[in-house]
């Protein structure tokens, strides 16, 4: 299970504790009414039974607090285990009231404080327990009836009526709940599509404004805060190569081909350095016909050789203008390498120096300038 899943698990059991407290609460504050009603007389049922139904209920309760501790109930569909809860309550209830007498009316009250715990269910669960509560109100009274013990009929007609109209007044009211709770989901479900387009797009323009449009590789924008990032992760003892790459005599090219055939030799040169380097190499065009090339963890002769297979490649490319033979192509690397606590733009400045040597040198060719003496 991720971490994330156990918090929100975690949170969720939280929640859940709190309200069977509170439901713990109401029962607490209903068996001292009960006992009031027993004390002031308006229990009709011997002692022994108020005692034997005030046990059973903290009993029921004992029952609830080990599911929830030990967290049974996460194994529902609904962990507050609302439903068992709410049916529980109007058993007991409906049995308090049966044996309450003349006094039944003052707590028909607390049939709508058992279904307060239910108002967040779905309306048409919710208008079950509210027919059961009325149902059983009802019930209780034709049984009294039934007994010989309805003293008022007025009276019960006035409290089922009271009953009714409250129990109706709350099915339209979490109805009301529902349809507000539903239409904040699709909202936020809106608001997350939008989120998620906007990242994505966000996503596209930090590609568009870290890509060179041209080659498609990084531009020196984005080249730089990749090297700034690898310099700092850089441990003692490993080395990063740096070079700078000049494409040679590019703007004969330009002159004598046209604009556009030179620019399809910038492109050549990615696809081919794209095709000599490996997948955590990093190749940017730091500006013109000058390219700029990071690879992480490599040693002086490794990294000659890879600049050199590249040197070569471009050298050997097979014609990328009808008008430009195999061999008229050629590039200038200047190497170097960085070490831990290196500044890169002084490690630039040195492969710059090597690439001015290379091309003083009669260009084709690499040059490097390990240290800042040899430069
Ligand atoms: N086709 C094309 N040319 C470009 C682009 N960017 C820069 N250039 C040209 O690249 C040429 C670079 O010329 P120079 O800096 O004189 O270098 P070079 O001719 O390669 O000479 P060396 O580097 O000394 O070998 C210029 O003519 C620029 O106009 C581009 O995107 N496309």
């Amino acid at each position: 299970m991720s971490a994330r899943v156990e918090l929100d698990q975690q949170a969720l059991q939280q929640l859940v504790m709190k309200r069977f407290a509170l439901a713990a609460l109401t029962y607490g504050l209903a068996l001292l009414l009960t006992w009031v009603s027993v004390a002031a007389g308006f229990y009709t049922a011997p002692v022994s039974v108020a005692l034997g139904s005030s046990l059973l209920i903290v009993l029921s309760q004992l029952v609830f607090l080990a599911l929830f501790w030990s967290g049974f109930n996460q194994r529902f569909r609904d962990p507050s285990l609302t439903q068992p809860q709410v049916l529980v309550a109007l058993l007991w209830l409906t049995c308090l009231l049966f044996n309450l007498g003349s006094a039944r009316g003052s707590l028909l009250v607390l049939y709508l404080l058992v279904l307060m715990f239910a108002v967040f269910l779905p309306p048409r669960i919710f208008i079950r327990y509210a027919v059961l509560a009325f149902l059983s109100f009802v019930g209780l009274t034709l049984l009294d009836f039934h007994l010989g013990r309805l003293a008022e009929p007025a009276a019960f007609l006035l409290e089922a009526s009271v009953l009714l109209v409250t129990l109706v007044w709350m099915c339209l009211f979490v109805n009301y709940v529902y349809q507000l709770r539903q239409r904040m989901r699709q909202r936020r479900f809106a608001l997350q599509v939008h989120q998620d387009t906007l990242r994505g797009m966000l996503r596209q323009l930090e590609d568009l404004a870290s890509t060179d449009e041209l080659t498609g590789l990084y531009n020196r924008r984005r080249f730089l805060r990749i090297a700034e990032g690898e310099l700092a992760r850089l441990r003692k003892g490993h080395q990063i190569g740096l070079a700078l790459i000049d494409l040679d005599h590019f703007k004969r090219i330009n002159d004598v081909h046209g604009h556009a055939a030179g620019d399809r030799v910038l492109q050549t040169f990615a696809a081919i350095a794209r095709a000599c380097l490996r997948d955590g190499d990093v190749l940017a065009r730091y500006g013109g016909e000058e390219f700029v090339l990071l690879l992480p963890d490599t040693d002086a002769e490794q990294f000659g050789i890879c600049c050199e297979r590249l040197r070569e490649a471009f050298a050997n490319a097979q014609p990328v203008d009808p008008g430009i033979p195999v061999g008229q192509l050629s590039l200038s690397v200047g190497l170097t390498l960085l070490n831990a606590g290196d500044d890169l733009d002084a490690s630039l400045q040195r492969a710059d120096e090597a690439l001015y040597r290379a091309k003083r040198g009669g260009r084709n060719r690499c040059e490097a300038a390990w240290t800042s003496d040899n430069a």
